[in-house]
């Protein structure tokens, strides 16, 4: 618009305006006032600084950024990953980044206790996490979920005052900017904070037949983040104008111009250095292939995920004491660092069939008029994430005299094979024999699917490490499905897909569940408890959730690693701020969540080392 306008005034100035302008623009670096500009990679660094944040995420983005509102502190962010880039922006691509050089490329070790991922090349599920400034919020498929009320509720009832969902509700209501009236209006959202929400723009016919499904079976249409969860709803997006909204975007792009904010991007942290007060001094992190040190006078903040955290506190010898001294590291703090991994997990590909042509699809959308569409107007297929719709329900174990749904849908109008076999094929890590058998045969077919998912899970995991080397992968068992509740619920979910399929918003498409037989499950009647237990098994499917490794707690709590103010138990100057932290799941996707963890973090650290400026002798 701005460049038309322009173009307008050129026949009144003569053309010569026009390169004047240029060189205007270019002489002034006008980009550089740009709140919309990537942040810079810092190459000089200090020495020394007040605070250094381990790790540019969802977490770490907004840590760097509110603690550097503080104009005489010094922060460093150190970043294994770099940039985002131009197809990371786009909604409808996100699967594209997975196995590319911005995620860490993870994989569940084979399963030991139970079984599951049998569907997976080498009986692995791949664990994609962003290796980039913004993280998994890079990655991510963009889905805006705040949790339940009763999670943080269950949170401070296990001893962490602070957290419960009064006191957080107005950290997440204070990163919003949400961009949908009838959502802006309510008072559980907010409207001028750095991060974008919206629902998407685009979608197609069956996003309504979804929400109708739901009224049929009892459900209300209602905004999941607001006063209630249980129902059916539009998903709500971290998405501006039609693009991604990534923590780096919304949190450290405006504030790319402070002074005392250093971002060091391609530089992974390998080490937390401790003087013999066991006081966190510094950080000890690799960058173009040289090792540095950069030193701290105040905090450490470790915000690198789930996996990185509890694997650089090991490193570093806080962790379990037998598991450190396998690899000789001397042990500072004897935590149980890497346990309580819990992760949200269901049954992948599970698919209808429909008659009419209404579905997401490669063929019909990666056109040129769609991609111009999106480039010229931001708007159209591309700016979808591919899921249309949620829905929070109660499975026949759930207690449905509290809203607290036990099972979340993710509706999309599309199939595993809407791509062509492209993308979508290749980041699951299907077996050629599961796809061909039951994907492939669709590929000209119109299809939708849900994924149905454990919110609570009983089972959990652990993280621990392969080895001393830093650049060697942590060992990842989720153990899934150990407790037999688990597999319960899911089976429960699998029978309320199949009534959604069943309401007559879908049956006027003709709906019906795919009836190939998942390739290994072959023995079991199709539709039965134990054929959909063998069929979760197989295609497991996580939607990439790993939270609570370095739980927090009270001391009292022998399995926990941070306190509630997310300092590590036994050591000064050191906090976790990330997914890391949270002592249980939380019933939806994480990353809203995350966000107010990192806004909370930022709002404690400040008041612990302002007030004890202002009370000398603290
Ligand atoms: C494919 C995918 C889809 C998802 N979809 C959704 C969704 O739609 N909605 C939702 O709510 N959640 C979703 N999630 C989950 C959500 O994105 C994560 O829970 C959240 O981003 C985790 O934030 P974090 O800050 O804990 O970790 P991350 O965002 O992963 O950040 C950790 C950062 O630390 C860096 N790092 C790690 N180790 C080091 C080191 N040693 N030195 C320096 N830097 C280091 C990493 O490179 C990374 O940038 C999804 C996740 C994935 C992977």
């Amino acid at each position: 618009m701005e460049l038309i306008s322009l173009a307008g005034t050129s026949s009144f100035f003569g053309w010569g305006i026009l390169p004047l302008l240029a060189v205007g623009l270019t002489y002034y670096q006008y980009h550089n006032a740009d709140p919309e500009s990537h942040p810079r990679n810092a190459q000089e660094l200090l020495r020394m600084y007040d605070f250094i944040v381990v790790g540019g995420g969802s977490a770490g983005a907004v840590v760097a950024s509110r603690l550097s509102e503080i104009s005489n502190w010094t922060v460093l962010l150190l970043e294994a990953g770099g940039d985002e880039n131009e197809i990371s922006d786009v909604p409808a691509l996100a699967g594209y980044t997975q196995l590319s050089d911005i995620d860490w490329k993870y994989q569940t070790a084979p399963p030991s206790a139970s079984a599951y991922c049998l569907a997976m090349i080498g009986d692995r599920c791949n664990w994609p996490r962003g290796k980039v400034l913004g993280g998994s919020s890079v990655l991510n498929a963009m889905i805006y979920v705040r949790g339940n009320r009763h999670d943080f509720d269950l949170w401070e009832s296990l001893g962490n005052p602070g957290w419960s969902y009064r006191d957080v509700l107005p950290y997440f209501i204070k990163s919003e900017d949400n961009r949908n009236p009838y959502l802006a209006r309510s008072p559980y959202h907010g409207t001028g904070g750095l991060l974008t929400v919206q629902e998407a723009t685009w979608r197609t016919p069956l996003s309504l037949a979804f929400i109708q499904a739901g009224n049929e079976l009892g459900y209300p249409n209602r905004d999941i983040n607001g006063v209630n969860q249980t129902g059916f709803m539009l998903s709500q997006l971290t998405v501006r104008r039609g693009s991604r909204c990534s923590t780096a975007k919304a949190f450290l792009r405006p504030v790319r111009n402070r002074k005392n904010l250093h971002i060091a991007m391609f530089a992974q942290a390998t080490k937390i250095l401790f003087n013999d007060d066991k006081r966190a001094i510094g950080v000890e992190f690799m960058r173009n292939g040289r090792k540095q040190v950069a030193h701290v006078r105040r905090e450490v903040v470790l915000s690198s995920g789930s996996i990185g955290s509890p694997q650089l506190l090991m490193l570093s010898g806080v962790g379990p004491k037998e598991h450190l001294q396998e690899f000789d590291i001397p042990v500072l703090s004897d935590l149980r660092v890497g346990d309580n991994l819990q992760d949200h997990v269901g049954l992948g590909g599970l698919t209808f069939l429909i008659d009419e042509p209404v579905t997401f699809k490669k063929s019909r959308f990666q056109t040129f008029p769609v991609a111009m569409e999106y480039i010229i107007n931001e708007r159209g297929p591309m700016t979808t994430s591919g899921v249309e719709g949620l829905a929070f329900v109660n499975s026949k174990y759930a207690n449905t005299n509290i809203d607290w749904p036990d099972v979340q849908f993710h509706f999309s109008p599309s199939s595993i094979s809407s791509d062509d076999g492209d993308i979508i094929r290749r980041i699951t890590g299907l077996r050629d024999s599961v796809y061909n058998t039951m994907y492939k045969p669709l590929i000209k077919s119109e299809a939708w699917s849900i994924l149905p998912l454990l919110l609570r899970p009983k089972s959990s995991g652990w993280i621990r490490l392969k080895s001393k080397d830093p650049f060697v992968y942590p060992d990842i068992n989720p153990n899934y499905f150990t407790h037999k509740e688990d597999m319960d619920v899911l089976v429960d979910a699998i029978r309320i897909a199949m009534e959604v399929s069943n309401t007559t918003a879908f049956q006027r498409f003709g709906s019906r569940p795919l009836t190939i037989p998942m390739p290994g499950c072959h023995k079991f009647q199709f539709d039965t408890y134990d054929y959909w237990e063998c069929a979760i098994r197989h295609f497991t499917f996580t939607i990439y959730h790993p939270t609570g490794t370095c739980k927090m707690g009270p001391e009292r709590d022998p399995t926990a690693v941070v306190d509630t103010r997310l300092r590590v138990h036994g050591i000064k100057g050191l906090r976790v701020a990330d997914a890391s932290i949270m002592p249980t799941i939380v019933n939806g996707n994480p990353n809203a969540a995350v966000i107010m963890i990192g806004e909370k973090a930022s709002d404690m650290i400040k008041e612990d080392w302002l007030r004890r400026r202002r009370q000398p002798g603290r």
